[in-house]
């Protein structure tokens, strides 16, 4: 995505409880409906978070679903496994009940983990995360290796034709074609989002294809954290704010 798709850092207004009448809900998961932690599997999600998202999804219609760079297996065993799913940057798919549509595992994916292990095997506090199909490396833990851990893993993705994806002190690497704009579009062809209008709330840069995507079919985006280069139209301050503002929504759409 060039930079030139995002307007400069400004304040934005908080959403109004309009924006969510007659919309179809995308919602990312870490740092936005639960906060950042020190690792990936030190997050749980509370029922309280599920009963509002399912009593939403009601609200809606049945237009909501989760878009997350996360795999559908870490969704499902987090508790969303009732919920329209998108998992790995867009590129895998499931429905409560069904199986996962998207591609397999590539062995290049295994390649470059073993790489990630011996990278960080030799820095302290840096982790390797397995995902279904993509791996990460996360230097939350170790800060410092931040530059080493991109350049490697420029390194990787071009020796095995995959892609980098940035995240929040993390990089990983995945196959390419999707991402989460594609997801949203591909989502937004299904029937049970009957028309809506997209909303896509978010706080990464990976969210910001999301927020393109949901403005170019008539809706849009929320940046979830402190004003910075985006092209979402909204924003809501933290976590707190984005649980508050979707009771709220749940509450005045009954
Ligand atoms: O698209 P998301 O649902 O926001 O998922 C993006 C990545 O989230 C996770 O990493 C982030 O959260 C961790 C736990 O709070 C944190 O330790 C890490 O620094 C963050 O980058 C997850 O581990 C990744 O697999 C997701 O791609």
């Amino acid at each position: 995505m060039p930079d030139s798709a995002l307007a400069p850092a400004i304040a934005l207004p908080p959403p109004p409880l309009s924006l969510l009448e007659g919309a179809a809900l995308f919602l990312d998961f870490d740092g936005t409906l639960t906060p950042l932690v020190h690792r990936p599997d030190a997050v749980s999600v509370d029922d309280a978070l599920i009963d509002l998202l399912a009593r939403l999804r009601d609200r809606l219609d049945g237009r909501l679903a989760i878009v997350s760079g996360r795999s559908i297996a870490t969704l499902k065993e987090l508790g969303f496994g009732d919920f329209q799913l998108a998992g790995t940057h867009g590129l895998e798919f499931a429905k409560s009940g069904e199986t996962v549509e998207g591609p397999g595992r590539l062995p290049a994916i295994d390649a470059v983990q073993r790489a990630f292990h011996a990278f960080a095997d030799e820095r302290p506090g840096l982790l390797v995360e397995r995902k279904s199909i993509s791996v990460g490396l996360h230097f939350r833990g170790g800060p410092q290796w931040g530059a080493q851990a991109d350049a490697l893993a420029e390194r990787l993705a071009a020796e095995h034709g995959l892609i980098v994806q940035r995240g929040k002190m993390m990089v990983e690497l995945r196959p390419g074609g999707a991402d989460k704009g594609s997801a949203v579009q591909a989502l937004m062809r299904l029937p049970e989002m009957n028309d809506g209008v997209p909303v896509f709330i978010g706080d990464d840069v990976t969210d910001e294809e999301g927020f393109i995507a949901a403005s170019e079919l008539g809706g849009a985006g929320i940046l979830v954290g402190v004003p910075r280069p985006t092209a979402a139209s909204f924003c809501l301050e933290q976590v707190a704010a984005v649980r508050h503002y979707l009771a709220q929504g749940a509450a005045q759409l009954g």
